[in-house]
């Protein structure tokens, strides 16, 4: 190519995973790309973890699906798709098109006092991410986003956070969607509470999906499902904040090789999603402060992931263009 060698830094690790994700060079290039929202309730707002009324995810999704959030002005300008998965919402959506509905339950349980979901809800929120990565895989998206939406559940990704890495409640949860000091202190105390209950660092799948089912949340089952589904498509999956980064460690313990697809769109300010990512191994291709979810940090990235992969197949050798190289 003519570059000097390296001098795409960061972008020539994307080149080479696009690459070897497809098993082809160059790659294909990661387009359409669609963003799955998976959108679910939680329990632990009962605590007083999040000043917004729970009714707010219900509310989202309604926008969402009418085209009026952050990640549809960002998806348009893409190109890029957006639907909605309901692996838990705790009110009945009104069905369109874009609403996958795939609801194991109405929210999850407070998982300050007790497990969050059974076994087999988490399990089956899990399966539904598998199912809908496949679906939209072989419906031609060349890149799988993923989204979230659920009022508090930056407080269960704190908790998976702390169990899958040990990270402390206190370093690995913040303050979500904009908290004051003494609901931040209560969120980091009913963090710790959950995170007792737990085995740390699970390293086998029964156990990765006994610490999701007790300590998450459904739209993590979903989208860690989702992580896998689009690896075993052999379709990229770029991860957005806070929340994607916690369902990516069950996943990872799941199945270790699935990351070997997933990049990280951005780092969100959530702290323990910069702890996820560094015990993931993988490195943010921004760092904007953003702390919305929805998909939208990971959109933000798109461009630079699709510029990678235009680069190994649009740019002219030192031979076919005549350029002289170094001595
Ligand atoms: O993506 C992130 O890193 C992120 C960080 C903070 C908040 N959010 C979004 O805000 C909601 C959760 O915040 P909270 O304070 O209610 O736990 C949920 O809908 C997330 O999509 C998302
Ligand atoms: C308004 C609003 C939009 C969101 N998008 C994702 N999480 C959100 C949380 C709130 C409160």
């Amino acid at each position: 190519m003519t570059k000097p060698p390296g001098s795409l830094g960061v972008l020539e690790d994307v080149a080479a995973q696009l690459a070897g994700i497809a098993g082809t060079c160059p790659p294909p290039l990661p387009e359409p790309a669609t963003v799955a929202v998976f959108a679910g309730d939680h329990g632990v707002h009962a605590q007083g973890v999040t000043p917004w009324p729970q009714e707010v995810t219900a509310q989202m999704v309604a926008n969402f699906l009418a085209g009026g959030a952050v990640v549809n002005a960002f998806a348009a300008g893409l190109g890029a798709r957006v639907v909605v998965v309901d692996v838990g919402v705790a009110a009945t959506l009104e069905a369109t098109p874009a609403l996958l509905d795939r609801k194991v339950r109405r929210g999850t349980a407070d998982l300050a006092v007790g497990p969050a979901m059974t076994l087999d809800e988490a399990c089956r929120a899990v399966e539904s991410g598998i199912e809908v990565a496949t679906a939209l895989a072989a419906d031609g998206s060349g890149c799988l986003v993923t989204g979230d939406m659920g009022i508090a559940n930056t407080t269960a990704s704190a908790a998976l956070v702390c169990a899958f890495t040990g990270a402390t409640p206190a370093s690995a949860t913040g303050r979500g969607t904009g908290i004051d000091d003494p609901t931040l202190a209560r969120k980091v105390e009913v963090v710790s509470r959950a995170v007792a209950r737990v085995p740390s660092r699970p390293t086998t799948p029964a156990a990765a999906l006994a610490v999701l089912a007790e300590v998450g949340g459904l739209e993590h089952a979903g989208l860690a499902g989702f992580v896998l589904g689009a690896a075993a498509a052999r379709v990229p999956v770029l991860l957005d904040g806070a929340i994607a980064g916690s369902a990516a460690l069950v996943a990872a313990v799941l199945c270790p090789t699935a990351m070997e697809y997933a990049l990280a769109g951005h780092t969100s300010v959530e702290p323990g999603h910069a702890v996820a990512l560094e015990a993931l191994g993988l490195r943010p291709l921004l760092g904007l402060d953003l702390r919305l979810g929805e998909g939208t940090g990971a959109l933000l990235a798109l461009p630079l992931v699709q510029s990678a992969a235009r680069a190994l197949r649009d740019v002219a050798t030192f031979d076919s263009a005549g350029v002289t190289e170094k001595n």
